[in-house]
Formats: structure tokens, C-alpha cells, sequence
């Protein structure tokens, strides 16, 4: 059965009768293309990238698998065009999220002046000018009883440095604290090393992706984001290879045409080396709490 999905962070919502993704018991999201060029140019690229012999498989592990596309009855009861994805939350449980939009500039040379001037406006309001990416949206498992913290996309969107970098620090929380908290009660990061660190982490694979991105230039990843996604209850047992990193959403990938894609190169260096300060205080923390007991 179809169903809208539980645990969208960013982008298009299927609710109120309008056309979003959709999810089955299978494990299978289904995005429906949209309207203008930018569905067709996403559905072009999953059918280009999955025949593509030249992607080694260690990256190809990055994107979500693609099963081609289908036309069925969409969110809003019309029948219309869908990319059919691996739903990459259906074997989580609770999954803790996070979608990071990667580069200083989300808007292709070739876009229309209208469409540059829309970015342009959103890049320099948000941080994606300043870091070279922005966070689009999160969710963060707090317990059954209550459940996510979520903050709305608005808030989001206009978090400056510190905020974002004290929503990393919320996302491997044990404590997620809602915004207005005592100091004492600020979110804790412990599930930072885990989650952030170690050989299977969110930074190791960044890493991964790095080296190719700085070989690569068959395409440009124009506006493409990263979804962060782990399991709470498997962070706090230790369990390894629980953090995943997937990138996501390719409504504006254009060909790289010989040149290397620095706009998502140098918003990659600048998350990997913000979560890396992220995860370094944390453990410093650690460090400093246990010489203190
Ligand atoms: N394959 C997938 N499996 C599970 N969830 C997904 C998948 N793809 C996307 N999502 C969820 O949907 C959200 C939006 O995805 P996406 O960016 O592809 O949509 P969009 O409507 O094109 O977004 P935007 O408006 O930012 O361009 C993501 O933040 C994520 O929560
Ligand atoms: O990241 P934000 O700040 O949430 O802003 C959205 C983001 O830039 C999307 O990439 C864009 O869709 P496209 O990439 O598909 O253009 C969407 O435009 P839209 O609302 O006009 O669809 C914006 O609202």
C-alpha cells in the first residue's frame, strides 16, 4: 500500500492532497517528477548514471537505487510520472536525519536569469554562500514517548554558524534539547564518536566521496544534498556501520564536461572539516571530563 512518507525532512511534502513522494511496504519511494524540466532532468540522470560503467561501486553505494520510472496514481489523485528509489529509511526503525544541501551556489550556469536570482537571493540568506552548504531540514529520535525533535524548515533555513554548528551537535545527541534550555541541559553530542568518528562514520565516508570528487568530472552536482541517517538505539549499543551517508535529489546535475565539480568539491571540504571541529570538541570534552573524575 502507498503511504506518504513518515520521515521527510526537506523538499516537496505529499500532504493536503499535493504532489509529493510516496513510499510502499517494499521499500520503494516514489518521487514524482516535477512539472517544468527539472523532473525530467532528474529522471535523465538516474537512467544515464545507472548504465554508467565508469562509476566505481564503492561510490555508487552513495546514491539510492533506482528502479526507473513508473506512471501511477500520485499524491494530489492524478495519474502522473514517477522516479522510483530505494526508500533509504525503510530499514530504520527511528531513523535520526539530516539533509545538507551541498555547494555555495545551487543554480546552474545554463538556468533561466528568474531561476539564478531566486538562488542567489536563498544562497546568500542561508549559509550555503558563507560554508558552502546549508541545512535543509532534520529529525532527531529522542525517545518513543517523545518522539522527534523537528524543527520547523523556516528555523532551519535561517540558522547562522553557530546554529549549525549546534545542530550538528543535536544530531548525535542523546539529548536533543528543544532550543530554549538552560546551559546545563545544552545537547550533550554523545553519540558524536560513534556517529561522526571511526573507520565506518559519517566523516569516513565523506572522505570516500572527497577523493572521487576530486578525480570526477563527468557531472556537476548542482544543488544535490547529502542525507545523514543512523539509528539511535544502534549508536547507543556501539554498533558500527550504522551511520549512512546518501546523496540525494538530481533535478539540476549538468555535465561536467572535462572540468571538476569545485562547486560540491569545496562545499564537501568545508562540511568535512566543520564536522570534523565538531567531533574534535566533543572529544576533547570527553577527554577533559574524564581527567576530571
Ligand atoms: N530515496 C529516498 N529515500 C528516503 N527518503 C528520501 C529519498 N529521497 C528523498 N528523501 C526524503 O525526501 C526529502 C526531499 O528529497 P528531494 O530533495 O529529493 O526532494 P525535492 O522535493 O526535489 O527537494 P527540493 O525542494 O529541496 O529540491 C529528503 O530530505 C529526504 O527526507
Ligand atoms: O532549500 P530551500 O531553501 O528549501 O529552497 C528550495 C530549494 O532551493 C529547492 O532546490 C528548490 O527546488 P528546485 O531545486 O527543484 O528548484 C525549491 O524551489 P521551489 O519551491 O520553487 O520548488 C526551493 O524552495
Amino acid at each position: 500500500m502507498l503511504k506518504i512518507p513518515e520521515h521527510q525532512v526537506a523538499g516537496h511534502h505529499a500532504s493536503n492532497g499535493t504532489l509529493g513522494p510516496l513510499i510502499d511496504d517494499s521499500g520503494r519511494f516514489y518521487k514524482p517528477l516535477q512539472g517544468d524540466e527539472r523532473g525530467s532532468a532528474e529522471a535523465a540522470f538516474y537512467k544515464q548514471f545507472s548504465s554508467n560503467t565508469q562509476i566505481p561501486d564503492h561510490i555508487r553505494k552513495f546514491f539510492p537505487i533506482f528502479y526507473g520510472t513508473q506512471v501511477m496514481t500520485a499524491s494530489d489523485g492524478s495519474e502522473h510520472p514517477h522516479i522510483v528509489l530505494q526508500d533509504l529509511t525503510s530499514s530504520r526503525l527511528n531513523p535520526t536525519i539530516m539533509d545538507i544541501k551541498i555547494g555555495s551556489r545551487t543554480f546552474g550556469h545554463e538556468a533561466s536569469d528568474a531561476y539564478i536570482a531566486k538562488c542567489l537571493k536563498r544562497d546568500r540568506e542561508t549559509t550555503s554562500l558563507q560554508l558552502g552548504f546549508r541545512i535543509s531540514g532534520l529529525q532527531v529520535y529522542i525517545n518513543d514517548e517523545s518522539g522527534f525533535y523537528k524543527p520547523p524548515r523556516d528555523d532551519v533555513l535561517k540558522s547562522g554558524l553557530d546554529d549549525v554548528r549546534c545542530l550538528f551537535r543535536r544530531f548525535v545527541s542523546s539529548n536533543p534539547a528543544p532550543a530554549a534550555v538552560p546551559q546545563e541541559l545544552e545537547a550533550d553530542a554523545a553519540l558524536a564518536s560513534n556517529v561522526y568518528g571511526g573507520t565506518e562514520g559519517i566523516l569516513a565516508q565523506l572522505l570516500e566521496l572527497k577523493a572521487w570528487f576530486e578525480d570526477q568530472t563527468m557531472y556537476h552536482f548542482c544543488a544535490c544534498s547529502l542525507l545523514f541517517v543512523f539509528e539511535k538505539r544502534l549508536a547507543l549499543e556501539g554498533v558500527s556501520q550504522n551511520a549512512q551517508v546518501k546523496i540525494i535529489d538530481f533535478a539540476h546535475v549538468t555535465e561536467g564536461k572535462g572540468v571538476i565539480d569545485h562547486n560540491f568539491l569545496g562545499g564537501l571540504c568545508s562540511l568535512i572539516k566543520f564536522i570534523s571541529e565538531v567531533l574534535g570538541d566533543c572529544e576533547e570534552h570527553k577527554t577533559d571530563q574524564e581527567g576530571d573524575s
